[in-house]
């Protein structure tokens, strides 16, 4: 198996772990994912989830190119939408998702990355999109999530020129959200998902479908969205325990 997850008070975290292709997809990988995000979905149990790469070198270098390599139109299609059908899954998984990138997110590896909801980096992380370099463009959703994550100017400079920027430029441009010293990476990536794990989880979850339906639409259709679920968030007993607690000067309890 090249994906394991684990589950750990109310935090989940899989690893991907091809050593001898820097973690590349190949399409067993994939599927062991896609497999492993459809047991996340319905779980209640986990309120974050910590996706990172097996080894200190690569997080994902991206697609495998060694399978890929002999692929016909059809089936390089196929591909395609396979890894956009995981990537899309995980990116609807219902709570926080957080990319734990410790070195090469490549290619497919960064749109890993793009999927989740937010990304952290270590110092030597190096991130890019170099299918143009292959003959090929970026096939798992990185032209669409990059350019929306980064803005149409910095993904088609990093998409055109397959370019491997560093984790400073990354976080420069807005492709991740915290960089942090390689020693500290997985000890940052566990505190800002227990900060997370500690909140409300109705609010979390609830927040993100603002967020991510909102962003689909227009401002007036977001906020009207915005109202909605806010007053949904009246409706939950957690909402009653938060503010109690605050009342009561009391950590609150979810
Ligand atoms: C829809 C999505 C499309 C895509 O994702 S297209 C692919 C995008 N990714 C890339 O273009 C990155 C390809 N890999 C590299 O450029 C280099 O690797 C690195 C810069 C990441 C690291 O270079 P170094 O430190 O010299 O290691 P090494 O010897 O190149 O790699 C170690 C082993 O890992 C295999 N490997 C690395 N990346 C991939 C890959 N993406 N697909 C298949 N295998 C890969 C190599 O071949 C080699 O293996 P062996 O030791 O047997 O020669």
């Amino acid at each position: 198996m090249a994906v394991e997850f684990v589950v750990e008070n109310g935090i989940a975290k899989i690893v991907i772990d091809r050593p001898k292709a820097l973690n590349a997809l190949n399409s067993e990988v994939l599927q062991e994912l896609k497999n492993a995000i459809a047991e996340l979905q319905n779980r209640t149990d986990v309120r974050a989830l910590l996706i990172q790469g097996g080894g200190d070198k690569s997080f994902v270098a991206g697609a495998d190119i060694a399978q890929m390599s002999s692929l016909n139109p059809l089936e390089g299609s196929e591909f395609g939408r396979l890894g956009q059908s995981v990537f899309s899954s995980l990116s609807e998984l219902p709570f926080p998702t957080i990319a734990v990138i410790q070195g090469f997110a490549l290619g497919g590896g960064c749109e890993i990355a793009l999927a989740c909801d937010i990304r952290i980096a270590s110092e030597k992380a190096k991130f890019g999109q170099p299918e143009v370099g292959l003959g090929i463009i970026p096939g798992f959703g990185g032209t669409q999530r990059l350019a929306r994550l980064v803005g149409p100017g910095q993904a088609k400079k990093l998409i055109y020129s397959a370019e491997i920027i560093s984790a400073a430029q990354a976080l420069q441009i807005g492709l991740v959200e915290q960089v942090v010293a390689p020693e500290q990476l997985d000890e940052a990536a566990l505190k800002l998902a227990q900060m997370i794990a500690s909140k409300s989880p109705n609010a979390v979850r609830l927040a993100k479908i603002a967020i991510n339906q909102g962003l689909e639409g227009s401002l007036e259709e977001g906020l009207r969205l915005e109202a909605s679920i806010f007053g949904l968030c009246f409706a939950s007993p957690e909402q009653k325990e938060g503010m109690t607690a605050f009342l009561e000067k009391r950590p609150a309890k979810f």
